[in-house]
């Protein structure tokens, strides 16, 4: 199948556990949480999203014809060094797009697959590192995983009540918007309450990546 990419590049992964490690990112075009429109946020599920992941036309990005045009675009990306190859997939909801011939042609090429998805997807069964980012409002039906990366506060959304879910680490990312330095501070308070979480922050927005 052909995939719809809004952006790609070559960054550090900014966020979570692997936070830090050199990463090519994949940004898939298109949401099912909400449309991307400015005009469609007040009544979308998900309304804080900080990302526009519109259309083809950013850095890198592109309709890409198969699973071997877009894993090549990402060797690109990442060079010719065969070691410690990590690609994370987002969007957008990756989990629209991706499938076995994309997976299957990442690993062949040595990439480990980082996936960055809101849940109401299963997941694609041979990722290496799968992060959901559960949003109020939607149906998880993915509850199992690496990371459980809660973006908090929301209205809805009790800690409490994810930390059974069948995750490696459960990771409270304080929310961003114009209240950010109050939501930090509630992030801190609930770690420090509720030692089945650790705060995760959004580096690359402190250290000006991308
Ligand atoms: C843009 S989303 C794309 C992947 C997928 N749709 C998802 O929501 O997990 C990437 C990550 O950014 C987080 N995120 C989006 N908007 C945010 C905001 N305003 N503050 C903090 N994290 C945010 C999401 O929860 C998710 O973990
Ligand atoms: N550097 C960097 N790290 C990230 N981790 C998750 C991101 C995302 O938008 O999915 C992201 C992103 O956009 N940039
Ligand atoms: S689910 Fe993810 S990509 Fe979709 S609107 Fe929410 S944060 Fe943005
Ligand atoms: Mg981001």
């Amino acid at each position: 199948m052909s995939y719809a990419v809004k952006e790609m590049f070559l960054t550090l992964q900014g966020e979570g556990v692997q936070a830090g490690r050199r990463a090519v990112f994949v940004r898939f075009a298109g949401c099912n949480l909400w449309s991307g429109r400015e005009q469609d946020r007040a009544s979308a599920i998900c309304r804080f999203c900080d990302t526009d992941f519109v259309g083809v036309d950013g850095l890198g990005g592109g309709r890409f014809a198969g699973a071997a045009a877009l894993v090549s675009a990402v060797e690109a990306f990442w060079g010719e060094s065969r070691s410690e190859r990590f690609v994370v997939l987002t969007g957008g909801e990756p989990m629209l797009q991706v499938d076995d011939a994309l997976v299957d042609a990442l690993h062949a090429a040595d990439f480990f697959i980082a996936i960055e998805s809101n849940g109401t997807l299963a997941a694609h069964p041979r990722l290496d590192w799968i992060c959901i980012s559960p949003k109020a409002g939607s149906e998880v039906v993915q509850r199992a995983g690496d990371e459980l990366k809660l973006v908090w506060p929301q209205a809805g959304l009790d800690p409490v009540d994810l930390e059974d879910w069948d995750f490696r680490h459960h990771l409270l990312q304080p929310l961003d918007d114009p209240q950010a330095d109050a939501h930090r501070e509630a992030c801190i308070a609930q770690v420090l309450e509720r030692p089945r979480w650790r705060l995760t922050l959004q580096t690359h927005k402190m250290l000006g990546l991308r």
